[in-house]
């Protein structure tokens, strides 16, 4: 007969041994420590991510990042589930990278260690995903990496480039 895990409703995912992380599903039980995860929907078919650091205003730290990851992989996996939809709380959507967490590192630990590789799941998950973007949102990019991405932003990285040859800083505020 098969067995079914389910964990206490108390359980944080970063306390689920790795082991048994495959076994249950995310979002199936057991509770993330930064996010809210459910589905919503007259069909629970929209998956919804809040993330939920608000006395930090919701900075990007990396145990954030992961269980962000980690949700949308089970929302991709998920057969009813059609779109998700990532919000913020309180007075913000993000307050970007956790610049507390990232002061003491140095360049070669980041670089090496590609610290960021796990953030960009978020623009592989095959499902549309949603940005509902609520108070502060902050972030930081360099118009080289923007210009990848689209036409557009090739031909005003042009400009930009003509202008500015030092790095940009993109901040939007609420
Ligand atoms: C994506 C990559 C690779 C890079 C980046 O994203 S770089 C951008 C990093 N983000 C920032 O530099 C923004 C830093 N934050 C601020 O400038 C301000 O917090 C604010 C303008 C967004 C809001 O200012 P406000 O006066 O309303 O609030 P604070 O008192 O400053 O913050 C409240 C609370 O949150 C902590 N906090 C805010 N932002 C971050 C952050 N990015 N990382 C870690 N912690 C953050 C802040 O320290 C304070 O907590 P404490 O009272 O416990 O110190």
């Amino acid at each position: 007969c098969p067995i079914i895990l389910v964990p206490p409703s108390s359980t944080k995912w970063s306390q689920v041994p790795s082991v048994l992380k495959c076994w249950f599903p995310p979002h199936a039980g057991a509770q993330y420590e930064y996010i809210l995860v459910e589905k919503r929907g007259d069909k629970n078919n929209v998956g919804f991510i809040q993330l939920n650091r608000p006395k930090a205003l919701n900075a990007l730290c990396d145990g954030l990042m992961k269980e962000v990851g980690q949700a949308l992989d089970a929302f991709e996996a998920d057969a009813d589930v059609g779109a998700v939809v990532i919000t913020g709380s309180d007075r913000a959507f993000a307050a970007g990278a956790d610049i507390k967490e990232m002061q003491n590192r140095t360049f070669q630990e980041c670089y090496g260690g590609n610290f960021l590789a796990h953030w960009n799941r978020v623009s592989t998950v095959r499902k549309p995903v949603i940005a509902a973007v609520n108070g502060f949102a902050v972030s930081i990019t360099s118009p080289a990496a923007c210009a990848e991405k689209s036409d557009i932003l090739k031909i005003s990285f042009f400009f930009f480039f003509f202008f500015f040859t030092t790095q940009d800083i993109g901040l939007s505020f609420k």
